[in-house]
C-alpha cells in the first residue's frame, strides 16, 4: 500500500494529537493514525494585530497549542509523547481574522460578512517533535499552513437565522461547517476541502515525508480527479525499514520494495471511504480496527488472542507484590524473587520475563527491576497506584468476562453466573456484601478516580460556584481535586452509609485546603444536599436510561437556574465505532450492571429532557470525558 508508509513511521511512536475538535480526530483516525487526543489549554489571545499576516498567526496558535500540551504531558510526569499535533483554523474575510463566535449575535455577524463573497480558510499546523533529557524537554518544531478558497451564496436572513438557530455555527471557524449544513451555503471551494473541516491532510502527508523520507522527485506522480483535490502518491515508501528516532535524519532513505504487493498507485478513487465528501457525513474507521493484509502475519489479530494472557501476568505480578518487592529492592533475580514472594523459581522466572518484554519491567545481567511506570503505578503504596483497579479487575471483571458469551446472548449481567449472588440492588448486593469485597471495590474507585480527577476538574472552568455535591463521590478522590483547583468551592460527597462509613483512610494527608465533607443517603430515595453545582461521575453508566430519567428529575427539581451538572464518563463517539476502549468498557458494564456507555448525543438529549442546556463534552484523552451543563 503507497499511503500506509507515511502514517506507518508514526506507528510505534506516542502521537498526541492537541486538539479538541472532534473534526480533527475524524480526519486523522479515519486514515488509520493511531494518536492519543489531549486537548490544549491554551488559550487563543495571541494579539493579532502583531502579525504580518493571518496564516501566521494561525501557525503560531497552532505552536503554542501543541507546546502547551507537551510540557503539561511532560510535567505530569506522564511518559513524554514522540511527537504532538497542534492546529488552529481561522477564516479572514475582508482583512478580518474570523475564530469561534461566542454567541449567536456574533455568529450573525460572522455569517453575514461572509455572504455572497469569497474568504480564505488557513489552518496552521505543528508537529512537535518531544525528547526528554536529564528530566528536561526538548522540542523541534515543524509547521506549515494551508489556504482554501470558500465562496458563500447570497444568504436571507431567515437562512442565516434557521443555520443559526440549528446551533451548528457555535464550535467552529467562521460560523460554519461546511461538512454539515453550512455545506448549503456554499458555492465553491478551491484548495484543500479537509482544510477547511480543520485539517489539511495533504499538506501535512507531505510534510511528514519530508521529515521522514528524503523526497526522490523524479517518483512522485500527480493524480488528478475531477472532484479530488491533486494528491501526489508516495508509491516508493516502504515501511519496512527501521525507524529513526529523529524526524529529521533524511540519512536513512527509504528503499522500493519491488516484491512487496502494490496498491494500484490510485491513492483517493472516488469509491474510497476515507474521504469525506461536502455534505456528507464522515465516516469514522476505528482506530483499532484490525487492518491486515492478508498476504501478511495477522499480528493485529494475534496481539488480541495474547491480550488475555498479558492482562493476567500483570494481575498475578501485582498480586503477587512484585512491583512492590522490586520497587523497596532495586534489583533482583528471578530466584529471589520467588523466594520472596513464596513462588515457584521456574514459574516466576517466566511471569518475571514476561512482564520484562511487556515493557513491565527492565531485565538485565544484574536481574529484574522496576520501570518508572511499574513504580509510579503499579507498586500498591505509590501516590498514583492503579494497583487498587488491578487487583479489582482480576478478582471481579475476570470473572465476570468468563461469562460474556453468556451476557451477549441474555443481554444480562452475569453476577450471579460468577459469584452464586442474585443482584437485585447491585450495589448492596455486588460490591458492599462483604467487608473485604467493598474495601476492593472502593479501593478500585479510588484507583481510577485519583488518575482521572484532574482532567476532569479542569475541563470545565468551574470558578462561578461556591458549593458542589458529587453524588455517588465515594473516597471522595474527585472531591479532594476539586477544593484544590477551586479553594473556594465547598464539596460534599454523597453516598451510601455503608460507603461513607469506610472513608477515612483513603484521605490525603497534609492537604492544607479546606476539607471535603461527606454525607451519607441514597440519591435514588433521599434529599439530595443542598448545592448550585452536581456531579455525577461513573454514576449514570451504571444505571438504564429509566432510572436515569429518575435521578436527572430530582437532581434538575434540586437546581436553581443557572445550576451546574458535571457529568464524567466515557463517551462514545456518536457512531458507536470508534473508541474501543469506551466499547470494551460498556461491555464491561453489560457483564455487570443494567448500565453502558453512551454517546455525546444520548447525554446530551437525556440532560436536555430535565431542563439542562448549554451541553459541553471535552473528551480529556484521559480514561474518562467530561460534560458538563447548565440548568435553564
Ligand atoms: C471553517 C470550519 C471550521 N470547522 C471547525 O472549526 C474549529 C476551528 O477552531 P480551532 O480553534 O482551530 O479548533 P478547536 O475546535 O477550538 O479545537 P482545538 O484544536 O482544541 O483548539 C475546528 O474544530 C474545525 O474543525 C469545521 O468543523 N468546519 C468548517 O467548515
Amino acid at each position: 500500500m503507497a499511503l500506509k508508509p507515511v502514517l506507518g513511521k508514526l506507528g510505534s511512536k506516542r502521537v498526541v494529537l492537541a486538539s479538541a475538535s472532534p473534526r480533527r480526530q475524524e480526519i486523522l483516525c479515519n486514515v488509520g493514525l493511531r494518536f492519543e487526543v489531549v486537548p490544549s489549554w491554551f488559550k487563543e489571545t495571541l494579539e493579532k494585530s502583531s502579525f504580518a499576516t493571518p496564516y501566521k498567526y494561525a501557525i503560531e496558535t497552532a505552536k503554542q497549542k501543541a507546546l502547551e500540551v507537551a510540557n503539561r504531558m511532560h510535567v505530569k510526569h506522564l511518559r513524554t509523547p514522540d511527537i504532538v499535533i497542534g492546529a488552529d483554523t481561522i477564516v479572514t474575510v475582508d482583512e478580518h481574522i474570523l475564530e469561534k463566535p461566542v454567541d449567536k449575535q456574533d455568529a450573525y455577524r460572522m455569517l453575514s460578512r461572509l455572504s455572497g463573497k469569497e474568504h480564505s480558510v488557513f489552518t496552521g499546523v505543528a508537529i512537535v517533535h518531544c525528547n526528554s533529557k536529564d528530566n528536561r524537554l526538548e522540542t523541534e518544531v515543524t509547521d506549515f499552513y494551508e489556504e482554501t478558497k470558500v465562496k458563500f451564496a447570497d444568504l436571507s436572513e431567515e437562512l442565516l437565522w434557521e443555520y443559526i438557530h440549528s446551533g451548528e455555527p457555535m464550535d467552529k471557524a467562521g460560523g460554519y461547517g461546511i461538512q454539515a449544513l453550512g455545506g448549503m451555503l456554499v458555492e465553491y471551494v478551491h484548495g484543500d476541502f479537509l482544510n477547511v473541516v480543520g485539517f489539511p491532510l495533504n499538506h501535512f502527508c507531505k510534510k511528514l515525508v519530508e521529515l521522514y523520507y528524503p523526497p526522490p522527485k523524479h517518483t512522485l506522480h500527480h493524480i488528478k480527479h475531477d472532484s479530488i483535490p491533486s494528491v501526489e502518491t508516495f508509491e516508493n515508501l516502504s515501511d519496512e525499514e527501521s525507524d529513526s528516532s529523529s524526524p529529521i535524519q533524511y540519512k536513512d532513505a527509504i528503499k522500493m520494495d519491488r516484491s512487496k504487493p502494490h496498491s494500484s498507485g490510485g491513492v483517493c478513487s472516488p469509491g474510497s471511504s476515507n474521504i469525506i465528501k461536502p455534505n456528507c457525513m464522515v465516516p469514522v474507521e476505528n482506530r483499532n480496527r484490525v487492518m491486515e493484509n492478508p498476504d501478511k502475519f495477522p499480528s493485529k489479530i494475534v496481539e488480541l488472542l495474547d491480550g488475555f494472557r498479558a492482562s493476567k501476568a500483570l494481575f498475578v505480578a501485582s498480586k503477587l507484590k512484585v512491583f512492590n518487592l522490586l520497587k523497596n529492592k532495586g534489583v533482583l533475580q528471578s530466584v529471589d524473587v520467588a523466594n520472596t514472594i513464596n513462588a515457584s523459581v521456574c514459574g516466576t522466572e517466566r511471569l518475571l520475563d514476561a512482564c520484562a518484554a511487556l515493557g513491565l519491567l527492565e531485565k538485565t545481567i544484574q536481574g529484574y527491576s522496576n520501570t518508572d511506570s511499574a513504580n509510579t503505578y503499579l507498586a500498591s503504596d505509590s501516590e498514583d497506584s492503579l494497583h487498587g483497579y488491578i487487583i479489582h479487575s482480576n478478582d471481579h471483571l475476570w470473572p465476570l468476562f468468563t461469562h460474556l458469551e453468556s451476557a451477549v446472548k441474555e443481554g444480562t449481567m452475569q453476577n450471579y453466573r460468577a459469584f452464586g449472588k442474585k443482584s437485585e440492588n447491585l450495589f448492596q448486593d455486588s460490591y458492599y456484601q462483604s467487608m473485604e469485597v467493598k474495601q476492593r471495590f472502593m479501593a478500585a474507585m479510588h484507583s481510577i478516580a485519583k488518575l482521572t480527577a484532574k482532567d476532569v476538574v479542569t475541563a470545565f472552568d468551574l470558578s462561578q460556584f461556591r458549593s458542589a455535591c458529587d453524588l455517588g463521590g465515594c473516597t471522595g478522590a474527585l472531591a479532594n481535586e476539586l477544593v484544590q483547583k477551586y479553594p473556594n468551592l465547598k464539596v460534599t460527597v454523597f453516598d451510601l452509609p455503608e460507603v461513607i462509613a469506610n472513608v477515612s483512610h483513603f484521605q490525603p494527608v497534609g492537604q492544607h485546603t479546606a476539607p471535603v465533607t461527606f454525607t451519607s443517603g441514597d440519591f435514588f430515595k433521599d434529599n439530595l444536599p443542598a448545592a448550585d453545582l452536581y456531579i455525577l461521575s461513573r454514576i449514570l453508566h451504571d444505571w438504564t436510561d429509566e432510572k436515569i430519567h429518575v435521578l436527572l428529575s430530582k437532581i434538575s427539581a434540586a437546581c436553581k437556574p443557572g445550576c451546574g451538572l458535571l457529568l464524567s464518563e466515557m463517551v462514545l463517539d456518536d457512531e458507536k465505532k470508534n473508541r474501543s476502549t469506551a466499547l470494551l468498557q460498556s461491555l464491561n458494564m453489560l457483564v455487570q450492571t443494567e448500565g453502558k456507555e453512551r454517546s455525546g448525543s444520548e447525554y446530551q438529549s437525556l440532560l436536555e429532557h430535565h431542563g439542562f442546556t448549554s451541553v459541553k463534552i471535552r473528551l480529556t484523552g484521559s480514561l474518562l470525558d467530561a460534560i458538563f451543563c447548565t440548568k435553564c
